[in-house]
């Protein structure tokens, strides 16, 4: 039995072209974003792809995301559901500040601890780790349940809500998560085992 689990980054937002802090804020896709959508979906169909049902958070850019994939691989009317709990990580005070900015006022070395550190939150934000105390409950009794009996599943997400989870499907640990960088617009297209680990893993850069 086939167990599809296809991961993929909205594409580029308009914040993510200006530098911002996102989180919760909702931001729709830039044209370019709208291109690494689509594209993300032609791959997705040159493989031959389909599925049975499709998940993404409460946010623009990332039911924009699922709809630009949807449309390209032929399933627009695809069941799809959305959820707060496959939001972006909150980023708190940080939200909408320029990333440069807070690296000026902050320093490198702490925004980065804030952007990538497993389990240091920004001030008034989610770590990593309180990201992953939404994401995993949810994964493994919506998502998991589904794929292990056999449906095809879509989640289109966010960089750090779609980290917590390549870092349990990928055997991350907190000193090898801060490295692991998600692209906008690339699939990651796992299959899984029956014991809910990975069989393979496919990265479809463009
Ligand atoms: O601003 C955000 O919400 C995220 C994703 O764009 O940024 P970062 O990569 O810094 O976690």
């Amino acid at each position: 039995m086939e167990r599809l689990l296809v991961l993929v980054r909205h594409g580029q937002s308009d914040w993510n072209l200006k530098n911002l802090f996102t989180g919760w804020k909702d931001p729709d896709l830039t044209e370019q974003g709208v291109r690494e959508a689509t594209s993300a979906g032609r791959r997705l169909k040159a493989l031959g792809l389909t599925f049975d049902i499709a998940f993404t958070s409460v946010l623009t850019r990332a039911q924009h995301t699922n709809s630009l994939i949807l449309g390209e691989i032929g399933q627009p009317d695809l069941p799809t559901i959305r959820d707060q709990a496959l939001n972006e990580r909150d980023y708190g005070d940080l939200s909408g500040l320029n990333k440069d900015d807070a690296r000026a006022r902050w320093g490198e070395e702490q925004v980065h601890i804030w952007r990538r550190s497993y389990d240091i939150a920004p001030p008034g934000g989610e770590s990593l780790k309180d990201t992953a105390a939404r994401v995993l409950p949810y994964y493994i009794t919506e998502i998991l349940p589904r794929v292990l009996r056999g449906e095809r599943v879509l989640v289109a997400a966010h960089g750090n809500s779609l980290r917590a989870l390549v870092m349990v499907l990928d055997r991350l640990t907190p000193a090898t998560i801060p490295s692991m960088e998600l692209a906008t617009g690339v699939p990651l297209v796992y299959r899984l085992k029956a014991d809910s680990t990975v069989e393979s893993k496919e990265v479809l850069e463009g």
